[in-house]
């Protein structure tokens, strides 16, 4: 059976609400009900009743959703039923950051390898991890069954990386540096832009600057 399409307005909710859900089960939360997920995100009760029937009928009128069942199917939806296994090319100051955090292991995705190019930092631990030199990424990214590539080098050199990642087969790219990357058709990318966003922040910070001054007029 081909499977559904999900428009990309409710890919980008799921992993907001598995946040969430994740918190409550945390929490030993058994079940959780629309409105109270819809308070908890600022969205539309009924916007979630939406997103969720997509993928089946599993709330119970008057009870709500069962929380551990609503995680296990929305980590099926987005694929991270299976562990997600990513590599990231660039260990300077952002690319050690993100090796540091290292996201939400209980949602099976992990940065599992790391690489640079500068010499002095191949060999370096960080995090569990150690820097592994350029040469070595095609055949671990083939090894480690890596399906996502990170990109955390700059401008100048992510598009040559991004050749890299492509050539030895991820699927998907997200770039942290601030430029557009061309790759195929079937490679997605998407981008992460910290600047970007508090720019458009800012405009809105003056936006009601000007509304407060329009008041004093
Ligand atoms: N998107 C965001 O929110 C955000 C925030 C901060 C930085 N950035 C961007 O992230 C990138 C990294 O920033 P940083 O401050 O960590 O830089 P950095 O100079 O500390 O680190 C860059 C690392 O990339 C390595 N590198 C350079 N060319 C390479 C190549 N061809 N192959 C492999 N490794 C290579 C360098 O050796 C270095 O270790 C920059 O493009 C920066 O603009 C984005």
């Amino acid at each position: 059976m081909k499977p559904m399409k999900i428009s990309e307005a409710v890919v980008r909710r799921l992993p907001v609400y598995l946040q969430v859900l994740n918190d409550l089960h945390m929490r030993d939360v058994q079940t959780v009900s629309s409105q109270e997920l819809g308070n908890r995100l600022d969205l539309n009760p009924a916007q979630i009743r939406k997103d969720l029937a997509y993928f089946g009928d599993f709330g119970r009128k008057g009870i709500g959703y069962d929380v551990t069942y609503l995680i296990e199917k929305i980590k099926q939806i987005l694929k991270l039923d299976q562990p997600l296994n990513v590599a990231l090319v660039g260990a300077g100051n952002l690319g050690r950051a993100l090796c540091n955090y290292n996201m939400y292991l209980k949602d099976n995705m992990k940065i599992t390898a790391v690489f640079d190019i500068n010499p002095s930092m191949i060999g370096v631990s960080i995090n569990g991890l150690t820097v592994l030199p350029m040469e070595k990424l095609a055949e671990t990214i083939q090894d480690l069954s890596i399906r996502i590539g990170i990109i955390t080098v700059p401008a100048a050199e992510a598009q040559n990386v991004a050749d890299q990642f492509v050539e030895a087969g991820v699927d998907g790219i997200l770039n942290f540096a601030p430029t557009i990357l061309r790759v195929q058709d079937q490679v997605r990318i998407h981008y992460a832009n910290f600047t970007t966003e508090l720019m458009s922040l800012a405009y809105y910070l003056n936006e009601e600057e000007n509304e407060d001054e329009a008041d004093l007029d």
